[in-house]
């Protein structure tokens, strides 16, 4: 990985009448990075998105995508190299998936000769190819969605909630896909409410609260900071499972004890805090500063 930021956003504000939408944000992603963006609703995630698409401008602060500033009029060549795949995708359904291809491809200027490869690498078939929009089922918009987010190569790419509604097969063919982006090079940002779908997906999480950043970094890290305790299930041989907590640091100690002086044990399992508990962690902290 190269060191300079593929993004870098710094002391970005947003406002909306009265409204911070995004509050002095700092944000840096690196080339072949894969950041998930968590939030509660109302969040900023989307505003921040819309920022760093060069879609609005900020408040205060600045945004530089691929060096340039992506709003800026003479940043053609950069949205080029930008794939965004909106929460909610509106083809026409009276085109077939190649019309949609052909045209979103004409908007990006970008050679059309590559349609065949994409319908191929998102999953859909020849036969669904030539078929009406319409008809479409909704995995099946969703992959002809992320065709378009792909066309031209992106080397970012912007992804809001792109698995919602999408079933666990089709979630998990998805997030191949955006392994294989992320192992080529591609800088992506991943926006999602289904947190623990998420873990094991991004080498990072920023958490977003009321525009503010609250958190940001590999899950390691912010299992760290966060200082969750784990959890420690132990099943006995009649069947039965009782869990303790104890401090991350103190885990080898307690299954040590537990080895030594505790009940005979038919499994241990130790689970770390999920993604979830540490989103409400981060949550609960910013809201008692
Ligand atoms: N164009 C706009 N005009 C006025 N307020 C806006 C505008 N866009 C966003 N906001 C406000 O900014 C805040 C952040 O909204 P944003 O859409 O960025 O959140 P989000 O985290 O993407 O939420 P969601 O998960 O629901 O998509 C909200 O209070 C929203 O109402």
């Amino acid at each position: 990985m190269s060191d300079a930021p593929t993004i870098r956003v710094e002391g970005v504000s947003k406002r909306y009448g009265e409204t911070f939408a995004v509050r002095e944000v700092d944000l840096d992603l690196a080339p072949g990075e894969c950041v998930a963006m968590v939030g509660h609703n109302g969040a900023g995630k989307s505003s921040l998105i819309k920022l760093m698409l060069g879609l609005t401008t900020p408040t205060a602060g600045s945004v530089r995508v691929l060096g340039g500033d992506p709003a800026s009029a003479a940043a053609s060549h950069i949205r080029q190299q930008v794939g965004f795949l909106p929460e909610s995708v509106a083809f026409h359904p009276s085109m077939t998936g190649r019309e949609t291809l052909d045209f979103y491809a004409r908007l990006k200027r970008v050679p059309r000769d590559g349609n065949d490869a994409l319908f191929e690498r998102v999953g859909l078939e020849p036969a669904a190819v030539k078929r009406r929009v319409g008809t479409y089922s909704k995995g099946m918009r969703q992959r002809l969605a992320l065709a378009q987010a792909l066309l031209g190569g992106p080397k970012v790419l912007f992804l809001d909630e792109p698995t919602t509604g999408l079933d666990p097969a089709l979630r998990q063919s998805f997030y191949e896909i955006v392994r294989d982006l992320r192992d080529a090079g591609t800088t992506v940002l991943l926006c999602s409410h289904a947190l623990t779908e998420l873990e094991g997906q991004a080498d990072r999480v920023v958490v977003m609260n009321r525009g503010r950043k609250v958190a940001d970094g590999s899950l390691a890290t912010l299992r760290g900071l966060a200082q969750l305790p784990v959890r420690i299930r132990l099943t006995l041989p009649s069947g039965e499972v009782v869990e303790t907590a104890c401090a991350n640091d103190d885990k080898v100690a307690t299954l040590r004890q537990i080895a030594c002086e505790g009940p005979e044990i038919a499994d241990i399992e130790v689970v770390q805090p999920s993604l979830d508990e540490m989103y409400a962690h981060f949550l609960r902290r910013e809201a008692a500063e």
